[in-house]
């Protein structure tokens, strides 16, 4: 990331204790705008802690927040909260109020109109795959965990917010639901330009989804890197770890078939104008596999063995250059 571009949110030395237990330890990190930041590390490391820090739900013993270069001790929470869009796993949805009620509680704070909220609306229903004519005017209680989940998401972008907060937005869905929502969300307009910091346990999850992961353990961070530096060049012995037994999956995901083109001769020097390069190894791996897949197999110009036996040797070839 370049560094003249200023940071919408800088973190500094945030410390925080309750009694004797420092649940936030020396934590500093500097965000860049549309970037997406994940708070990952086992559960009680502090993630939820420092999250709340940055809409001053929880004030930091010591250390400072800056959001778009204002020291956030000098804006009023209400006013901060307002340009930070927040996602709970519990969604909170407000349970006589309907969907799209729900959806405008924050434009209507702000002073929308009303024309504007309900164009708004229907917009971010119909992205979210709720059509509104069904949804708007039903109950959270008439809704799945997943359509809750959704409503929740609409709810914080509604205001159109730069920043958004996520805290295990997906962790009380089905590992199928969870998946498609996951893909939706990587996938949706809405979030492109937006700076989201998100909190996760899920090691999947924090791979498909980060620009960076910041790893705590205990209140420390043990890395702060792209996906790609925390699983091929860990930092200590407690990063090798946290990943080594999704380490193979990690690495399908991690390597795109620009990664492998130097090994599968149909592709080497003409990734790029193929339009495969960005393709992961693990989504080709499905689409070979599986003849439902988004691609059909007849679009890759090698088949699986090639792409395995590359794939191997592309991992040789990163392992080998991150011990150098
Ligand atoms: N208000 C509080 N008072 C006392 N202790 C707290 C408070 N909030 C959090 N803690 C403690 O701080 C530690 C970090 O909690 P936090 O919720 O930030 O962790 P987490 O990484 O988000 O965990 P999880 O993944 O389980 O949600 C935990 O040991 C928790 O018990």
């Amino acid at each position: 990331m370049p560094e003249s571009v200023a940071p919408v949110i800088r973190a500094t030395q945030l410390h925080k204790r309750y009694g004797a237990h420092a649940v936030v330890q020396n934590v500093s990190f500097a965000l860049q705008p549309g970037e997406t930041l994940v708070l990952l590390g086992p559960s009680g490391c502090g993630k939820t802690t420092l999250l709340k820090m940055l809409n001053r739900l929880v004030e930091p013993d010591a250390g400072s927040i800056e959001v778009n270069g204002q020291d956030v001790r000098h804006q009023r929470p209400e006013q901060l909260r307002r340009g930070m869009g927040y996602v709970i796993q519990q969604v909170g949805l407000l349970p006589h109020y309907t969907v799209a009620e729900n959806i405008a509680v924050v434009p209507r704070l702000l002073g929308q109109s009303a024309a504007a909220i309900a164009h708004r609306t229907q917009a971010l229903l119909t992205r979210l795959h709720l059509p509104p004519e069904r949804y708007a005017g039903q109950y959270p209680h008439q809704l799945s965990g997943g359509q809750q989940q959704r409503v929740g998401l609409a709810r914080a972008l509604a205001a159109d917010p730069p920043i958004i907060l996520l805290d295990e937005p997906f962790g009380a869905l089905d590992p199928i639901t969870r998946a498609s929502i996951r893909r939706e969300f990587r996938e949706l307009d809405e979030l492109r330009h937006k700076t989201v910091v998100l909190v996760t346990h899920d090691v999947t999850e924090a791979f498909e989804l980060a620009d960076r992961i910041l790893l705590l353990n205990a209140g420390q961070v043990q890395q702060l890197g792209t996906p790609r530096e925390l699983l091929f060049q860990p930092a200590n012995a407690f990063v090798r770890h946290f990943f080594a037994a999704e380490r193979l999956a990690l690495q399908l995901r991690t390597l795109t078939l620009a990664d492998l083109a130097p090994f599968l001769p149909s592709l080497a020097g003409k990734a790029a104008a193929s339009g495969l390069a960005p393709t992961t190894v693990q989504d080709a791996l499905e689409a070979l596999t599986n003849a439902d897949g988004n691609f059909p197999k007849s679009s890759y110009p090698f088949d699986l063995a090639q792409l395995m036996a590359a794939f191997g040797q592309a991992l040789q070839r990163e392992e080998a250059a991150w011990k150098h």
